[in-house]
C-alpha cells in the first residue's frame, strides 16, 4: 500500500518527524486501548502514515515503545512500560464548576494544588477531585496575582480565561479593604472606593467598630475592635489586609546558633515582608526553628503562645539550645509561673483570661508567635488574636479545625506560608509517611450484632473497639518488627485490653506525669519499642518519635487529630508509616476515608487495603 505524499509537502523534508513520546501516549489514550498502529497515530496527529511509522521507529529505537507485527503489512506499537500510560498524571479542568480532576497526581502537583484549591474527593483508582473556592484564592500564599496564575497554568497545563477571570476578581476582592495607622496614631479602615465603604462596611459595622468617618472611603475605627471588624467583613466576602503600624517592643539581641535551611530562610523572608503569616508544614519540618529565625529577624519583644505548660517548657529549652538567649531572658506566664520578660511564653488559656489580659495588652509586642495555631479560633483563644502586636506568626501542621474554620486562622493571624510540602518531602527534611487504611472484619458475631443494635456514640464505640483489630495490630507490629511503634486508641478499656494483648505499656490522661515521662524516655532510648497511648498523644504533649503509628481507634472528632497522628510518624527518621484500622462496613470506614482525604490534600500518600484476619508473619531475625 503506497501513501501519496501531499502535493504541498516540500520534497526534501525529513520524513522522520520529531514526535514527542507524550503525543504517542495521548494517541494511545485516545484510541482507548494500550496499543495503536501507525495509521491510527497519523489520524491523531498531522503526520502522514509514513511519517508516523518513521517517527514510531525512531521512538522504538530509544526503547520507550515496542513493535509487534500483526500481519504482512501492519504492526502495532505499544509502550515498553504500560504503567507509563496508565499511571500517567492527567489533569482535567471543569472551569464552570471550578473543579480540577487529577489522575495520579504526583507529590508536587498535589502540593501546588493545595495552595489554591481544596481536595474534595479521591477514588481508589488514584483520581483526585479539587475545587477552587473563594477562600482558597483569598488565602493563596502567592505574592502577586501573576504568581498565582502562573502556578495554576503550570498545574492545569492550559489557560482558562473564564476561570482566570474569576480568580482575578477573587484576588482583587481580598484587597478591597485595609486597616492602617494614621500619621496621628489612630487606626483607619480604608476602602478601595466610596461605594464599598458606604454600601458594605458602614451598614455592617456599628458604632462599637467605627468611631467616625474621615472621608467617603475612610473611617476611624475602635482599636479594640479590629479583630471583630476583620471577621465581619470576611464573612461579608471581603478579607481585610492588616497594614497597621504597630510599635515593636524593646529591641532584643538574639542570634541563632544553627543555620536556617533554605526553605526556612524563605519562610522568614516572606514573613518579615508580609508582616504576618502562618508557617504550615508537616510536624518535624522545622517550624519552631524557623520561628526563632523570625524572632531574630524582627528583633522585638516576643510573646509565644502555646497550648500547654509542657510545650512552654519545651520552647524554653529549644530557645536556650538554639539561640544566644539565656534562661534569664525568657519568662513564662501560666498557672505555674508569672514572669514577663523580653521573650515571654504563655498559654492560650492565660492569654484569654480577663484578669491577665491587661498585662499583655499594655505591652506593644514586636512579635506574637501562636504555636499550634489551630487552637486560636476556639472561643477561649480567640481573645488572644486581638493582642496588640506588630507581627503575628502562626505555626501549624494542620490548619483545619473540626468546624472547618481554617480561614479564621489565616484571617486572625495571617496568610499561609510554606504550604508546599512536596519540596520538604523531596529534600528529605520530612519523611513522607505512608498512610494505609486497613478495613478489619469483626472479631465475632456478637460484636457485630451489638453494633447493629446501637446508635450514636455507642455505635461508634462498638465499631472502634472491635476485637478483630487486636490481630491486625499484632500483624502490623510483626510486619514492622524493627520499628518503634505507637498504638493510638480512643477508649480507655480498649487501651487496657490491647496493652495486655500485645504486652505493651498503656499511657492515658490518667497516667501520673512522672510515670508517663519515664515510659516516654524508655521509648526514646529504645528500651521500649511499643507504647499504647490515648488522646494524651494528640498534642500538647510532645510524643516521642516513632516510625510506625497504628491508629486502632479515635481518629478523633477532627481531621486535625488525624494529621497530628500522621505527624507523629513524619519525623525525618527512616520510613514513617501510619496504619489506620477501621471496621469494615461501619460508619468508622466512611469516617476514616474522609479524614484521609484531608491528609491526601496535603500531599500525603494514602493507600487502602482489606485486612484479612490472618496469623501474623513469623518473627524474622
Ligand atoms: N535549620 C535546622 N538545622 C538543624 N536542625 C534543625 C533545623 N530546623 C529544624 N531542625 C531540627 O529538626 C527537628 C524539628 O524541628 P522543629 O521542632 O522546628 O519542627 P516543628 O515543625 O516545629 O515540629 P513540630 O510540628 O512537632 O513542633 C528539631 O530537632 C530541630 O532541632
Amino acid at each position: 500500500m503506497t501513501v501519496e505524499e501531499p502535493a504541498d509537502r516540500d520534497d526534501d523534508s525529513d520524513a522522520t518527524t520529531e514526535l514527542e513520546l507524550d503525543a504517542v501516549y495521548d494517541a494511545i489514550d485516545a484510541v482507548g486501548r494500550p496499543h495503536l498502529t501507525a495509521t491510527e497515530l497519523s489520524r491523531k496527529t498531522d503526520l502522514t502514515p509514513d511519517e508516523a511509522r518513521a517517527a514510531l521507529e525512531g521512538i522504538a529505537d530509544d526503547g520507550d515503545i515496542e513493535r509487534q507485527d500483526v500481519s504482512e503489512v501492519e504492526s502495532v506499537w505499544y509502550p515498553t512500560d504500560i504503567a507509563e500510560v496508565t499511571d500517567r498524571e492527567r489533569v482535567v479542568l471543569f472551569p464552570d464548576r471550578r473543579e480540577v480532576v487529577v489522575e495520579h497526581p504526583d507529590q508536587f502537583t498535589r502540593a501546588q494544588l493545595s495552595q489554591f484549591a481544596r481536595l474534595q474527593d479521591t477514588n481508589r483508582s488514584g483520581g483526585y477531585v479539587y475545587e477552587l473556592r473563594e477562600e482558597d484564592i483569598w488565602a493563596a500564599p502567592h505574592e502577586s496575582l501573576e504568581d498565582l496564575l502562573a502556578t495554576m497554568r503550570d498545574v492545569l497545563g492550559e489557560r482558562s480565561p473564564h476561570l482566570e477571570e474569576w480568580v482575578t476578581s477573587q484576588w482583587e476582592r481580598a484587597r478591597k479593604f485595609r486597616l492602617k495607622t494614621h500619621e496621628d496614631g489612630y487606626v483607619v479602615l480604608e476602602a478601595e472606593s466610596d461605594d464599598l465603604m458606604g454600601n458594605v462596611a458602614r451598614p455592617k459595622l456599628d458604632d462599637d467598630h467605627l468611631r467616625a468617618p474621615i472621608s467617603d472611603s475612610e473611617s476611624w475605627v475602635n482599636e479594640d475592635a479590629t479583630a471583630e471588624i476583620k471577621r465581619t467583613l470576611y464573612e461579608a466576602g471581603y478579607p481585610v489586609r492588616d497594614d497597621r503600624d504597630l510599635e515593636t517592643g524593646d529591641a532584643i539581641e538574639m542570634d541563632l546558633r544553627l543555620r536556617l535551611r533554605d526553605y526556612q530562610q524563605d519562610w522568614v523572608e516572606r514573613f518579615t515582608e508580609q508582616g504576618s503569616g502562618v508557617f504550615v508544614g508537616p510536624p518535624g519540618s522545622g517550624k519552631t526553628v524557623a520561628a526563632m529565625g523570625a524572632m531574630a529577624a524582627i528583633g522585638g519583644e516576643t510573646l509565644i503562645l502555646v497550648p500547654s505548660r509542657e510545650l512552654a517548657t519545651q520552647w524554653r529549652d529549644e530557645l536556650v539550645r538554639h539561640t544566644s538567649l539565656t534562661d534569664d531572658d525568657i519568662g513564662e506566664y501560666h498557672g505555674g509561673e508569672k514572669s514577663i520578660c523580653p521573650v515571654t511564653i504563655a498559654t492560650y488559656r492565660t492569654a484569654g483570661m480577663d484578669r491577665h489580659r491587661k498585662l499583655f495588652d499594655q505591652r506593644k509586642w514586636g512579635l506574637i508567635v501562636y504555636d499550634e495555631v489551630h487552637h486560636v479560633p476556639s472561643p477561649i483563644h480567640r481573645r488572644s488574636a486581638d493582642l496588640q502586636t506588630k507581627h503575628r506568626l502562626g505555626l501549624t501542621a494542620t490548619p483545619t479545625r473540626e468546624s472547618d474554620d481554617e480561614e479564621e486562622i489565616f484571617t486572625l493571624v495571617g496568610p499561609p506560608i510554606g504550604t508546599d510540602w512536596g519540596k520538604l518531602f523531596d529534600e528529605g527534611y520530612v519523611s513522607e509517611p505512608e498512610v494505609e487504611i486497613r478495613l478489619v472484619p469483626w472479631g465475632n458475631e456478637t460484636e457485630q450484632s451489638e453494633y447493629s443494635s446501637t446508635s450514636g456514640h455507642d455505635r461508634r464505640q462498638a465499631a472502634a473497639s472491635n476485637t478483630g483489630k487486636v490481630d491486625e495490630i499484632r500483624y502490623a507490629l510483626a510486619e514492622n518488627h524493627a520499628a518503634k511503634a505507637l498504638v493510638f486508641i480512643e477508649y480507655l478499656d480498649q487501651g487496657e485490653a490491647i496493652s495486655e494483648a500485645i504486652d505493651a505499656p498503656f499511657i492515658s490522661g490518667e497516667t501520673p506525669h512522672a510515670r508517663r515521662e519515664k515510659l516516654f524516655d524508655e521509648f526514646r532510648r529504645g528500651e521500649l519499642d511499643t507504647l499504647v497511648v490515648s488522646r494524651v498523644g494528640d498534642e500538647g504533649i510532645d510524643l516521642p518519635d516513632a516510625e510506625l503509628a497504628i491508629v486502632a481507634s479515635g481518629l478523633g472528632g477532627s481531621r486535625r487529630q488525624g494529621a497530628q497522628r500522621a505527624g507523629r510518624t513524619m519525623r525525618p527518621a527512616g520510613d514513617a508509616r501510619m496504619v489506620i484500622l477501621a471496621t469494615r462496613g461501619t460508619t468508622e470506614e466512611d469516617f476514616v476515608r474522609r479524614q484521609m482525604r484531608h491528609l491526601a490534600s496535603k500531599g500525603i500518600r494514602v493507600t487502602e487495603t482489606e485486612a484479612e484476619a490472618v496469623e501474623p508473619p513469623a518473627e524474622t531475625e
